[in-house]
This record gives structure tokens, sequence and C-alpha cells, in this order.
């Protein structure tokens, strides 16, 4: 028997079916109306809807109720408490993902084993949260930092816990796939998710630069990419991309994360002053300045990422570092307005 559409069981299925007509391959489309429409399932409809799109049950022997079965586990271990690392994060990170893919200049590039292991990892890619940082873990000596001696603490426990809940007869996923096969993609997610923590940033950047420099005397054609190490180094800044693309989208929706990533980081600075421990940057309410913080971070991190990624994928990415730059002006302008305002 078919699970409901999209997995989700919703009275306003109709609109939600609309939403995905128009809006599942755009840049931008509304993830917090999706999370409203599917009842606060918003990754199972997400990644329900991108499998049907690309055809995944049948390319991949994967039957829709088994889909339904894993997702709405992954689901259920995203921490709904967290203001940011939620299952609406999830849902977000991976249509994006699902949107730099259709990008014209590397249409070729993936098979689609590579491009099911990026979907995929996107979708379990912050799994079971606990809403606080690596730092945060690795400074209460926390069971988790314990567990992975404090490297990517939290990374390698959203991979362990995806992969554990793959285990679950009824959710066996990747039943059909060979050894072979089924070893190359849990290769692939695991290095895509590690790729997420932030103190790979810049070398990941660094690879990537590489690429777009060699790209270019290349005459601008991207490489037929043959080896393992380029093609990953590809995935794991396209996924990165996608995890830092909040300030990179409309700004009613980059406003709305910032306002959630804001609250976390203020429970986070909670939770430190209460344990007497010094209160991580950004994370006091009292003195946190939002704007400033956007502005330092787009322009540190943000935009030379997406630079390298908009010169890589020429000219597919143009309005994404348009709409970047623009959303860092008006942050800029916002946190001179507040400066203006304090020395009144
Ligand atoms: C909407 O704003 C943000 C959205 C996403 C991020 C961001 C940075 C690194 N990542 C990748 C995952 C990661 O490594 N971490 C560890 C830590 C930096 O907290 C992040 C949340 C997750 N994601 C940062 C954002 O803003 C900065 C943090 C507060 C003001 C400036
Ligand atoms: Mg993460
Ligand atoms: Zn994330």
């Amino acid at each position: 028997p078919l699970p409901p559409k999209f997995g989700v069981e919703t009275p306003r299925l109709a609109e939600l079916s609309d939403l995905f007509d128009s809006g599942l391959d755009q840049w931008g489309v509304d993830i917090f109306l999706v999370d409203e429409l599917a009842c606060h399932k918003p990754l199972s409809a997400v990644v329900y809807a991108i499998f049907e799109k690309r055809d995944f049950f049948n390319k991949f022997h994967i039957h829709p109720a088994v889909l339904v079965n894993y997702f709405s586990q992954v689901e259920q271990h995203y921490k709904q408490e967290n203001p940011y690392h939620n299952a609406i994060h999830a849902a977000d990170v991976t249509q994006s993902t699902h949107v730099l893919l259709n990008a014209p200049s590397i249409a070729n590039v993936f098979t689609e084993l590579e491009i099911l292991a990026s979907i995929f990892a996107c979708a379990i890619h912050d799994v079971n949260h606990p809403g606080v940082t690596n730092q945060f873990l690795i400074n209460t000596e926390s069971e988790l930092a314990i567990m992975y001696n404090d490297m990517s603490v939290l990374e390698n426990h959203h991979c362990a816990v995806a992969f554990k809940l793959l285990q679950e007869p009824s959710s066996n996923l990747f039943a059909s796939f060979d050894d072979i096969q089924r070893r190359q993609l849990r290769k692939m997610v695991i290095d895509m998710v590690l790729a997420t923590d932030m103190s790979k940033h810049m070398s990941l950047l660094a690879d990537l630069k590489t690429m777009v420099e060699t790209k270019k005397v290349s005459g601008g054609c991207l490489l037929k990419l043959d080896n393992y190490s380029e093609k990953m180094q590809i995935m794991q800044n396209m996924v990165h991309c996608a995890d830092l693309s909040n300030p990179a989208k409309p700004l009613p929706l980059s406003t709305h994360w910032v306002t959630r990533v804001m609250e976390e980081f203020f429970n986070q600075g909670d939770r430190e002053k209460a344990l007497g421990l010094p209160v991580s940057p950004m994370c006091c309410r009292e003195t946190a300045n939002v704007e400033k913080s956007q502005v330092s971070f787009i322009d540190f991190i943000v935009h030379p990422l997406w630079e390298a990624w908009t010169e890589l994928v020429h000219p597919d990415a143009e309005h994404i570092l348009n709409t970047l730059e623009q959303n860092r002006d008006h942050y800029c302008e916002l946190s001179a307005a507040k400066e203006a305002e304090s020395v009144k």
C-alpha cells in the first residue's frame, strides 16, 4: 500500500502540492510555509518530493513506504525544541542542495548515486543535534565529546544516528543496493557530513579556489572530474554552501533564520552562565550585536565561499551572490542605524 503523498498526513495536501510544483526547484521557496502545510514534517515532505522529482524510487528500487518509515524516524530524531537546528533547517539545506545540483554547468558531472548521496547527506546532516556547539560539548566534557575525542563531535554523531536508524528492516532505504554501492554511498555521506564542521571551512574553501583556478586554465569548462577526491571536494563544498545559505536567501527568510540561530546561541549562553563557564562569542543576549555579527559572518565566511562557488558554476549562481550582497548591505545599514541610535 502506498503511503500518503509526500509521506505526511495533512489536510492541506493540495496547497503543499502546489507549493512544490512551483517552488521545489526554486532558490528561496518558503520552507517555513512547507513546515506549516506539512504539519511540521517538513523534512519527510521535502525528501519525498525530491525523490519523486528525481525519479529515485524507480532508479534505486526504493519503496515509498520505506522512505516514509526511515525519514519519519529521522525527523523524530531532530529536536523540535531547537530554534535553529531542527528538521526545518534539514529540509532547507536539502532543498537548497537540490537546487544547486540543477545548475546547468554541473549538469553531467555527478552520477545518480552521487546525487542521491548528496541529498541523503543533507537530510541527515544535523540529525539529533543537541542545540549547542562542538565547543560547548568539549568544554562540558559531555558524553558525546568523550565518545568522539573532541573531533567533529556533532558531525560524527549525526552520521552515526542516521546509519543506525537505517538498520531497522522496515527503514532499510538501500536494501536493493549491492555491497559496493552501499559502501560507496556510506563513504560519500560520511565525507560530506563531516565536512559541515566549521573547523573544515578554511581548507574546503582553499580546495574550491584551487579547482576554480584550474578550471579557468582549462578554458572555462568544468573538467570531467575523474577522481573521487576532486568530485568529493565539489560535493562537500556544495553541501557546506547549502548549510551556510541563510544569508543568501530572500531577506524575510534570512532574517527569520537569524532570529532562530541567535535564540539557540542565547540559550547556550544562558547555560554557560548557569554553569559558571565563560559565555561563548555571540551567545550573550545582553551584549550580542546581532546585525554586526551577520555582517562579519558574511564578510569573512559566507561571501568568500559563495564567491568561489559562483565562479565554479558561472553564471548559474549570480542571483544568489547578488541576494547575499544586498542582504549584507541591509544588515550593515541596520547595524549603523542601531549604532547611531545608541550614541544619541
Ligand atoms: C543565520 O545565521 C547563521 C546561520 C548559520 C551559521 C553557521 C556557521 C557555521 N555553520 C555551519 C555549522 C557549524 O559549524 N555551526 C557551529 C557554530 C558556528 O554555530 C553554527 C550555527 C553552526 N552555520 C551562522 C549564522 O550566523 C552566525 C552565528 C550567529 C551570528 C553569525
Ligand atoms: Mg551541523
Ligand atoms: Zn546544518
